[in-house]
């Protein structure tokens, strides 16, 4: 079996789930956040501080890989583990996401959507089959369908219509998957804010019997609130014995209250994004370290953080490094951000554990000034 989640428990004050997953390139336990490695790298991260990171999944991009450097030369390099020798587990999206926020010149027919390159403008072509052909080529433990994230808002009957259409291209990756004994293929579910078509996604997706599902269509402009209703009316129509993984989220407010709403998987590009523009998470909310005030902070950047960062470098030195644009200060951002992000996950897992997610909730928001009006 490509992929198996073991469901432990579930918290008894929220609908948060303790789980495992067990993949071809390893086991991680859930909730759990995924670093984004687009072009094969988590930027300005090598795989050994990944792993001392505790990052036992990452992403990575159809998409981006097919254009650069091609996902043949990748084949031909073993798979996208050798590639980057990273032992780890690794998940790609399926390119259907980027085609709609990169791309401009957009058509959308049965077959696939045809749209140009983002960097060269040539015209180009993805369908199910090519984005599983890809992903067949890179290897990935954990692939996703080829869908369409429909921009928000949508009307009714935009969304009706793509919702079944993303099912039927769901059916046809089924079909073009090459390796389902040691890759899983995850649907994603659509419907944006309509609770009866993100009903009738998730029950077509289910009928289809995936190793996992997506909640996609989220996290793409919509409120907060919004978020946390659809995800509400959708993950009980997705099975307790299946991951479930919510598509590009990532603040530390989303991924607690994803996670009380029944959510195992989570990746974003924020963390890793905001550090190289000298911006850091901390327990007393975000920092922007490159602010003059930090000149001669020489405390770290969150003393609550046992991370090697903070127990080593200051926040003037590090504004220094920021300011002067040395790869060195982006380094050190991403590393204590990607620890801050992952700690959290461990926390939450240790609160369902204790069954007090809810008031682990309460404490952190408190702390990173999420409550305030
Ligand atoms: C907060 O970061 C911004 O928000 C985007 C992440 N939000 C997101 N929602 C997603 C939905 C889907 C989906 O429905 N289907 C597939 N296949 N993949 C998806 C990937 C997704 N990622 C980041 O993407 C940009 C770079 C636009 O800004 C970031
Ligand atoms: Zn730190």
């Amino acid at each position: 079996m490509a992929i198996r989640y073991e469901f432990i428990k579930q918290d008894k004050q929220t609908g948060a789930r303790l789980g495992i997953v067990h993949t071809p390139h390893g086991s991680f336990e859930t909730p759990t956040f995924m670093p984004v490695g687009t072009l094969a790298t988590v930027k300005t991260m090598s795989p050994e501080e990944l792993t001392e990171l505790n990052a036992n999944i990452i992403l990575s991009n159809t998409y981006h890989l097919w254009l650069r450097p091609g996902h043949e030369i990748i084949r031909e390099a073993g798979g996208l583990h050798k590639f980057m020798n990273w032992d780890g587990a690794i998940l790609t999206d399926s390119g259907g996401f980027q085609v709609f926020s990169l791309s401009d010149l957009r058509d959308i027919q049965e077959e696939g959507v045809h749209f140009r390159n983002h960097i060269s403008g040539e015209k180009l072509f993805l369908s199910p089959e090519k984005a599983m052909d890809i992903q067949n080529a890179l290897g990935s433990d954990i692939m996703m369908a080829f869908d369409e994230c429909p921009p928000y808002p949508a009307t009714y009957d935009y969304m009706k219509a793509s919702v079944e259409r993303t099912s039927r291209w769901a059916e046809r990756c089924l079909t073009a998957h090459a390796r389902p004994d040691v890759q899983g293929l995850f649907g994603i579910v659509q419907g944006g804010e309509f609770e009866d078509l993100r009903k009738q996604s998730a029950q077509d997706l289910v009928s289809m019997d995936f190793p996992g599902y997506a909640v996609g269509g989220l996290s793409v402009g919509e409120p907060k609130d919004v978020m946390n209703r659809v995800l509400e009316f959708t993950t009980p129509w997705l099975p307790q014995d299946k991951p479930r993984y919510l598509m590009g989220v990532g603040s530390p407010d989303s991924l607690i209250d994803g996670a009380i709403r029944g959510i195992d998987m989570f990746d974003c590009v924020l963390p890793t994004r905001i550090a190289r523009n000298g911006t850091c998470m901390t327990s007393k909310g975000r920092l922007v370290v490159r602010n003059a005030q930090y000149a001669r902070d020489f405390g770290p950047i969150d003393e609550n953080c046992d991370c090697k960062v903070c127990k080593n470098y200051s926040r003037a030195y590090i504004r220094h490094l920021i300011k002067c644009n040395e790869t060195f200060g982006f380094r050190l951002t991403t590393y204590h951000n990607l620890h801050f992000l992952i700690e959290l996950m461990r926390k939450v897992r240790e609160a369902i554990k204790e069954d007090r997610l809810g008031d682990f909730r309460d404490e952190f928001f408190e702390s990173y000034g999420f409550n305030k009006p």
